[in-house]
């Protein structure tokens, strides 16, 4: 199984609404997943702050603030960062890469598991909605956002191994599937040079996309090269800083609903987890076809 649910508003006063949509959105498909979650937002204030870079990580070995200090004394700015355990928030006015390579080179041990302008992504084991709770999920704002419920079938149930797999600038990626050629794809990519950091089928199709970007491929094409290489079973759901994607393999046995208002567009792996959202009784409902490419822009 696998449930995702993703949220792009298009209408900014329901900004302040999108952590409580998406909370409620998520708890419906807790059962889809009851190992692990994780969630990405895009556009809250307070965990991705207008002007700086956001990193998110995960194991951190020491408390944020002394992380923040030792960073703001090696980049020669103010960094500052809060912890939502497991995973921890940063804050600094220099690029985003720029910072996720310092914290890799100060705390080696520890994970980057987003870095953008305007994202911020929490993971962790255990109940999706007990998560989303701790993690203060119903009170974000933004104008887009991610979660996923994982039922493992790749790797281990770790934080590391829970979708999204956000590997490139406000980039991320949730998986329903498996993947079933992931390994040689994997291998040509390691000689192309692309690190990975998990076991994770699902990091494959995200580095392979985040490879595809950085070379200024677009998203759509992104994806369509994705069908042609992927082999196996999957329904992704792909965000970036501008857009929403929605892609299936030619079989499309992992279910997937799209809903679409002039206030937003959602998606979900079935239809009960976008049952409750405002206006959804007219709402253009459809299940996207096989390998067809669906993008939303900003
Ligand atoms: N159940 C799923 O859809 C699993 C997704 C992915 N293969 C993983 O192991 O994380």
């Amino acid at each position: 199984m696998c449930g995702i649910v993703g949220l792009h508003l298009r209408e900014p006063s329901l900004y302040p609404q999108l952590g409580a949509l998406l909370t409620d959105m998520l708890g419906q498909m807790c059962d889809r997943g009851p190992d692990s979650a994780g969630m990405a937002i895009y556009g809250d204030k307070a965990w991705s702050k207008v002007g700086e870079s956001t990193v998110s990580l995960l194991d951190c070995p020491v408390p944020a603030t002394e992380l923040a200090a030792t960073l703001s004394a090696s980049l020669d700015t103010t960094v500052t960062g809060f912890d939502l355990d497991p995973t921890t928030i940063l804050h600094g006015v220099v690029g985003a890469a720029d910072l996720a390579t310092a914290v890799r080179s100060v705390v080696p041990s520890a994970r980057v598991i987003g870095f953008g302008d305007d994202l911020t992504v929490l993971k962790g084991v255990g109940n999706p909605i007990d998560l989303a709770n701790r993690f203060g999920l119903p009170s974000a704002s933004g104008w887009q956002g991610v979660a996923h419920t994982r039922m493992a079938t790749e790797s281990a149930v770790t934080a590391e191994g829970s979708h999204p797999f956000s590997v490139g600038p406000d980039q991320c990626l949730v998986h329903n599937g498996s993947f079933s050629n992931h390994m040689s794809i994997k291998h040509q990519l390691e000689r192309d040079g692309v690190a990975f950091d998990s076991a994770n089928d699902t990091e494959v199709g995200a580095r392979f996309v985040a490879k595809q970007l950085a070379e200024g491929v677009d998203l759509e094409k992104a994806l369509l090269m994705l069908n042609e290489t992927f082999d196996g079973f999957y329904t992704l759901l792909v965000s970036t800083a501008d857009s929403f994607a929605v892609v299936r393999d030619a079989i499309s046995c992992k279910p997937a609903v799209i809903a679409e208002t002039d206030q937003w567009v959602a998606m979900a792996s079935e239809y009960r987890a976008l049952a409750n959202l405002p206006g959804v009784d007219n709402a253009r409902i459809f299940e996207p076809e096989p390998e067809e490419v669906y993008v939303w822009h900003r």
